[in-house]
């Protein structure tokens, strides 16, 4: 299996953290598309925004992606990928996408802890714990399409590993 490997999911979720640990695991190497973003502009996300917009964001993600994608490796996405049609389609066609699962609590306790407010800055204009409400109300159909596997997120980053490993294992099986 050389497949790429999207991880989806709200921020917080912990896909940075886990897909670099599971590229270890497996071998793969790892990109992210926020990090690659910052790497190749010299701009962490807030000064993208500030200067293109939300919109301008979007459009270089959406570059990102396909950017990134090669087999054998494992892609951490930014929060919002799955909000284009186009990324959602792009992810179904060309890998196995995981959706790393949590509730607004769990998320919202971790976001406080690190907020990293350049990579993170605002989607609506409200607090973290409000916003990542309203953005999980927003995007977890979006995430629930796109992925072909579903994990618990909550559990600590190892045995996330092993989940993800799991499901994919059981897929091949079946
Ligand atoms: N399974 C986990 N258990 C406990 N803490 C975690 C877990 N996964 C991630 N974290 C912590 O939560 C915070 C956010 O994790 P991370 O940056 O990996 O999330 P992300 O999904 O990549 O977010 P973003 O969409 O903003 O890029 C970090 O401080 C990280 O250490
Ligand atoms: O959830 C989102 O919309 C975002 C998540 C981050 O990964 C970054 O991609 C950016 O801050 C936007
Ligand atoms: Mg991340």
């Amino acid at each position: 299996m050389t497949q790429p490997l999207f991880l989806v999911g709200a921020r917080g979720c912990g896909k940075t953290t886990v897909g670099q640990a599971l590229a270890r695991t497996l071998g793969y190497a790892f990109v992210d598309t926020d990090s690659f973003l910052l790497t190749h502009t010299g701009k962490s996300v807030a000064e993208i925004v500030a200067e293109e917009g939300w919109e301008g964001f979007r459009a270089r993600e959406s570059d990102a992606l396909q950017r990134v994608t090669a087999p054998a490796t494992v892609v951490a996405t930014g929060g919002g990928m799955v909000l284009a049609d186009s990324n959602r389609q792009f992810m179904q066609e060309n890998g196995i996408t995981i959706w790393l699962h949590a509730p607004a609590q769990v998320l919202a306790s971790r976001l406080n802890a690190s907020p990293e407010e350049d990579q993170r800055p605002t989607l609506t204009g409200k607090g973290v714990t409000d916003e990542i409400v309203d953005v999980l109300a927003a995007r977890e159909g979006l995430y629930r399409q796109v992925a072909r596997h579903i994990v618990d997120a909550t559990c600590p980053p190892d045995a996330v590993v092993e989940a993800i490993l799991s499901a994919l294992q059981m897929a091949r099986a079946s």
